[in-house]
């Protein structure tokens, strides 16, 4: 028998690799002669990272990681979640994008210009793996909240899709980070001799749409049923509107981020002891996230009770402009006509503070990019209109967020109900110590990406994003809701997404777009074993990858009368 591809799964160079794979790798000799546990490669590599002292150092090192042994890399990630997340993703992803053209050394996903049109399929078919089941796709038109990054925004797909490796099992090969390059309106990076993305303004909004119609095609050509994740998009609105009802696809902004907040938002409503009608909502930006924030929350709340117009009544949205409202002399962009308010007795508010001192909110959300906005004299009006106010200040990465913890706690005397969209650290108030809530959409993407690839969606349903959030609200332990904490430990997520993905695909079935028959007549516990059965597990692949080759080498014609030590295609070794 004839070996065409000698596997090379657990990176050609692991030091796990036993002296059998090395030699069917033709690397032995090449490593050290000691063959490591997985266990102690990770020491090393936890050693190694500890050395580095910036985060962006710590991050160039893991995609070096990523690359030669990407099974080691996972199971480090997956077993150092809590640490190594915010290294490998949000906030330190947004200084990897700043620099990716600068640091970059090699391909992490595939760029498809807008020179490529009429071509994109082939450009498809350079890509290596051929299973692939997910892509993350941006145009690096609005990263996190630091503007129009151009192709650096590529550190966005691949973020996102190590987590969903890391914290929802989707196997590396089946994941496609993609970048669509439509020029870009960040001149610095135009000017910029080192920026390796076409050094042009911006396609029209038109032009992109036609360039995406045959995206979407040429995707579904290649890999059928593949599930596409919109992220980073500056006007989102249009694709999601226009491919959602038609192709296994969500946007992450609008709909991901609405539902990891209504996951927060449900027990801090419980907490904060008011009743949904009694909430009054301030929300600062009006975008993708700001509005596919509300309107996830305007769900739970008409599920509380109210009519749809009492529960579009309790937001108030504010944008650059000041508060939305009907009459204020702009035209409005159709996602900001839903939240509009007419009750403003042709006054304009321009400012957020003249808006909560009107409102005097329960509820403050912060989805504007603007770092700060959310000021010591504001939270301490927050504190004094509410025994405990929710702040959210949501905006990524970390100095774009409207507060800090330490803000929110002072102002409030440690009375705010808190989740912020980068992750801050625990601190020490009058003897307690305070964990704060990580509002960060990485909670519910990797569970509706898993639960929308193993139902075999035909389509995202708005029931099954909704199915995510009550998923996450449901999964806090008892102690964590003795804590009063709002989102589950970060180092559970695998659970947690397992959790999700379970009532995602529950949801697929019951708006019947599931096309995969085995879900039908599972109980939970059967489901969660299926899910569970489903999930790359980093740990396991080294052994796998063992046998794989042991099996191979067994099946090798003995020609040459060696035993065990054959080369590829059953040519004898000279020596090993
Ligand atoms: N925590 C999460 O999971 C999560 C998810 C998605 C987005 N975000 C963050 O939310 C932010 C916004 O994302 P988006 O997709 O909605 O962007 P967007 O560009 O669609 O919207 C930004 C909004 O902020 C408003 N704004 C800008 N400057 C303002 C100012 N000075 N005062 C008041 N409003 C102002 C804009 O008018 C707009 O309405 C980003 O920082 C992003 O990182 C966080
Ligand atoms: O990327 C993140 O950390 C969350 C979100 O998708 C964002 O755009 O900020
Ligand atoms: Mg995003």
């Amino acid at each position: 028998m004839s070996v065409a591809h000698p596997p090379r799964a657990t990176g050609d160079f692991d030091t796990t690799n036993s002296s059998a794979v090395r030699r069917y790798n033709r690397t032995y000799g090449l490593i050290p002669p000691t063959v490591d546990s997985q266990e102690v490669q990770m020491k090393r590599c936890l050693m190694q990272l500890s050395r580095k002292e910036k985060s962006i150092e710590k991050y160039l090192y893991l995609s070096g990681l990523r690359n030669s042994n990407v099974h080691l890399f996972y199971r480090l990630v997956t077993q150092h979640v809590k640490a190594i997340a915010p290294l490998i993703y949000t906030p330190t992803v947004g200084e990897a994008c700043i620099q990716w053209s600068s640091n970059y050394v090699q391909p992490e996903g595939l760029y498809i210009s807008y020179e490529d049109r009429g071509h994109i399929g082939s450009v498809l078919h350079n890509w290596p793996e051929k299973n692939v089941e997910i892509t993350v796709v941006t145009d690096g038109s609005r990263i996190l909240g630091l503007g129009d990054l151009g192709i650096n925004g590529m550190g966005i797909p691949v973020g996102k899709l190590a987590l969903y490796t890391a914290c929802a099992g989707i196997r590396p090969d089946a994941t496609l980070p993609l970048m669509l390059d439509l020029g870009t309106g960040n001149q610095h990076f135009i000017n910029d001799p080192l920026y390796m993305g076409t050094k042009k303004p911006r396609v029209s909004e038109e032009e992109s749409l036609e360039f995406m119609d045959e995206l979407m095609q040429a995707l579904h050509q290649k890999w059928p049923g593949i599930v596409v994740q919109f992220e980073d998009f500056k006007n989102p609105f249009p694709a999601l509107e226009k491919y959602g009802p038609r192709y296994t696809c969500f946007n992450d902004d609008i709909q991901g981020t609405g539902a990891v907040v209504l996951g927060g938002i449900i027990s801090a409503v419980k907490q904060s002891g008011r009743p949904a009608k009694d909430q009054r909502a301030v929300f600062l930006g009006a975008g993708s996230a700001g509005v596919g924030v509300a309107k996830q929350i305007v769900a739970y709340f008409m599920r509380e009770g109210l009519t749809e117009e009492e529960a579009k009544r309790c937001f108030w949205l504010v944008d650059s402009k000041g508060l939305v409202t009907n009459d204020r002399g702009d035209k409005l962009p159709d996602h900001k006509v839903y939240f509009s308010r007419d009750d403003n007795n042709a006054e304009q508010y321009k400012t957020l503070e003249e808006v909560a001192d009107l409102v005097k909110p329960t509820i403050l959300m912060g989805l504007s990019t603007i770092g700060g906005a959310f000021t010591p004299k504001l939270l301490t009006k927050m504190g004094q209109w509410n025994e405990k106010p929710i702040i959210f200040p949501l905006s990524n990465p970390s100095a774009n967020s409207e507060c800090t913890f330490e803000d929110a706690i002072k102002c409030t005397d440690g009375r705010a109900l808190f989740a912020s969209g980068s992750p801050f650290g625990p601190i020490e108030y009058q003897g307690q110590t305070l964990t704060p809530g990580q509002g960060n959409n990485m909670y519910v993407f990797p569970g509706i990406g898993l639960g929308a690839i193993l139902s075999k969606a035909t389509i995202v349903t708005q029931s099954m994003i909704y199915a995510s959030a009550l998923a996450l609200s449901k999964s806090l332990t008892k102690s964590e809701e003795a804590q009063d904490w709002l989102y589950p430990e970060i180092a559970r997520i695998r659970d947690v997404s397992v959790k999700v993905a379970m009532e995602v695909i529950k949801a697929a079935e019951e708006a019947g777009v599931a096309r995969e028959p085995h879900i039908k007549m599972m109980g939970d516990d059967e489901l969660e074993k299926w899910v569970r059965s489903k999930m790359y597990e980093p740990a396991t692949e080294t052994a796998r990858v063992e046998d794989e080759v042991r099996d191979l080498l067994m099946d090798l014609p003995k020609s040459n009368g060696s035993s065990g030590t054959n080369g590829v295609n059953g040519q004898k070794d000279s020596h090993l």
